[in-house]
């Protein structure tokens, strides 16, 4: 069917009276974006604009997904006993997608677990784990701008759902001819009956009890960490009540939470963006970190599974940490602390996304401990971690993501910005003890292991043109990729959607991820570049990263990159 036909289809449909002014007023432009495709399962489950179409997110979007599930769930034998775990975050219609979700699963026969109120991403991994529930739902868009939202699907483990479980439900979506036909029961009901069970306090307690294991040295917190001058913001999302709980049973006392942003806020509106990779989402916590002194600020994204982090400079101004920075201070300082304690595991292994800094590689083998790459999305770290755990081949130690996802300790599957705070925290009151700040211990990183410098430029192409662009952009690098960059050969070149890895002389060999349109371009000096579409957000990604024996060359290096693929993208 065509996308006008679809939105026919709808037109006639007896759909909440909102949506179907929306529909009224919509343009052909926007009449075909929001209909001329499915919501798909992308990098992190499926996340689109909030409003009327199938490619939007709305109740009879969230209906369908959840129908598909409960279907699938159908034919895994246990479904019935073992339920779903559902959890929301600040947005608009969160929490009513969240209940949408659990009555389609009660009219299954599913029983459910829905939280009190909205919670973070990494409480939902706990919650799956610790009631051992068969699957898990989090509602949440993640640090997207405020019109969006989404729906992350997860496994028994707790991990996000791999591909190829995605696609098995994707089948069973697709089986379903008319979404209007999904009808609901009773939700009060439901809950009356104990088909829905309301959750809270309980696991809240359970999931602090485990964060009490993710910082190392209590005696350095205490000595070092009591008056370390932190302040925090939850960006109008989930993180305020237990990141703040779990600050202060750490040890850390001197907190200033960015009053105005702990409250929760669906339309974020003291930032243009809750997303701590930007700088801009901490213009009140730099107000509120020149008036009290403030070491560090830290800001967790409105789902509260990003961290990010700004240490005081000497002149007063406050520098962010990139994602591959706060990964690298975490990582040595996890494998020094262990090693110190000898403590390490002979088999202790770490995992990060292929578009990730090589430098915390080279961290982890100074410590003879194994890196593993893969596929960017905190899911692809979870399936490695259970894999890890069934056969006893390895110990987990750390997992991170350039893009601000870090898990300490694995009784949360996704990434868990609770955990990172605590442990930057700590992080932050060792390099204290040294008479330092985080960012020092960032610089005496790259002396020890030489200086690795990434950017990431975005380039934000909306709408189903905006797709066919980003299409054409990764097919110009597929056909004819640039044959140097800043002058540097191209020694090797990686196709995760080929999966072909192809050497300079020409030379080819079989990548054995599973596909992803992704290109990575390794040149002679250690440096690399890595084209994808992003699978969250309307956006082209380019990471650049640059090896040097300097910063200064290391810039150089990376304002060359991104001038060149700018004019080549042109
Ligand atoms: O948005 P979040 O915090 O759920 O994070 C999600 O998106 C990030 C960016 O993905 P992409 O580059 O495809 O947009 C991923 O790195 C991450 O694993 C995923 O969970
Ligand atoms: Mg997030």
């Amino acid at each position: 069917m065509s996308y006008k036909e679809i939105y026919e289809q709808w037109l006639n449909a007896d759909l909440t009276p909102d949506l179907h002014e929306e529909l009224l007023a919509m343009d052909e432009k926007t009449k075909e974006d929001a209909f001329y495709t499915y919501l798909e399962f992308g990098t992190a489950g499926q996340r689109g604009l909030l409003g009327a179409g199938t490619n939007r997110m709305n109740i009879y979007t969230v209906r369908l997904t959840t129908e598909g599930l409960a279907r699938l769930m159908d034919s895994k034998g246990d479904a019935k006993k073992r339920g779903v775990a559902i959890a929301y975050d600040s947005r608009h219609f969160s929490k009513e997608f969240a209940m949408e979700t659990a009555t389609i699963l009660a009219d299954h026969g599913i029983p459910s677990y829905v939280y009190d109120s909205l919670r973070p991403t990494p409480a939902l991994s706990f919650t799956i784990r610790e009631l051992k529930t068969l699957t898990g739902v989090m509602i949440t868009a993640s640090h997207n701008p405020a019109p969006y939202n989404g729906y992350k699907v997860y496994g028994e483990d707790g991990g996000q759902m791999p591909p190829e479980d995605a696609a098995a439900l994707t089948e069973y979506i697709r089986q379903i001819d008319d979404i209007f036909s999904i009808t609901l029961g009773d939700t009060d009901k439901y809950i009356a009956e104990g088909m829905i069970t309301i959750i809270g306090e309980d696991i809240d307690a359970k999931y602090l009890k485990n964060i009490e294991t993710v910082t190392i040295n209590h005696e350095l917190i205490n000595e070092y960490g009591r008056d370390l001058n932190i302040v925090y913001t939850p960006l109008h999302g989930t993180g305020e009540m237990l990141g703040r709980r779990a600050l202060a049973t750490a040890g850390f006392e001197k907190i200033a939470v960015v009053e105005e942003q702990a409250i929760p806020d669906p339309d974020f509106s003291t930032v243009k963006s809750p997303n701590p990779e930007s700088q801009a989402a901490f213009a009140m916590s730099e107000e509120l970190g020149r008036k009290v002194g403030a070491d560090m600020l830290v800001a967790t994204d409105p789902d509260a599974d990003r961290i990010g982090v700004e240490v005081r400079l000497p002149d007063g101004s406050y520098q962010p940490l990139t994602g591959n920075q706060i990964g690298a201070v975490l990582a040595k300082y996890i494998l020094e602390a262990h090693k110190t304690a000898g403590t390490l595991p002979a088999n202790a292994a770490m995992a990060k996304s292929i578009v990730s800094t090589e430098l915390v590689s080279h961290i982890a083998e100074s410590y003879n401990v194994e890196m593993f790459n893969v596929l960017t999305g905190f899911k692809f770290i979870g399936e490695k971690i259970h894999a890890w755990e069934t056969t006893g081949d390895h110990t987990y130690m750390f997992g991170f993501e350039e893009s601000f996802g870090y898990l300490i300790k694995p009784f949360v599957r996704d990434k868990d910005a609770i955990q990172a705070m605590l442990l930057i925290c700590e992080v932050a009151a060792y390099y204290r003890s040294l008479g330092k700040t985080l960012y020092d211990g960032i610089q005496d990183i790259y002396a020890e292991y030489g200086y690795f410098v990434e950017k990431t430029l975005s380039v934000t192409l909306e709408g189903s043109t905006g797709k066919e662009q980003i299409a054409e952009i990764m097919g110009k690098f597929r056909d004819n990729a640039p044959e140097k960059f800043d002058g540097l050969e191209i020694l090797l070149t990686e196709d995760f959607k080929e999966l072909t890895a192809t050497s300079h002389s020409g030379k080819v060999e079989k990548l054995s991820t599973p596909p992803s349109d992704v290109l990575k371009y390794h040149l002679e000096d250690g440096s690399w570049i890595a084209v994808r579409p992003s699978g969250t957000e309307p956006k082209i990604k380019f990471y650049m990263a640059a090896v040097a024996d300097t910063e200064e060359q290391a810039q150089s290096k990376i304002e060359h990159f991104e001038k060149e693929i700018k004019t080549f993208i042109a």
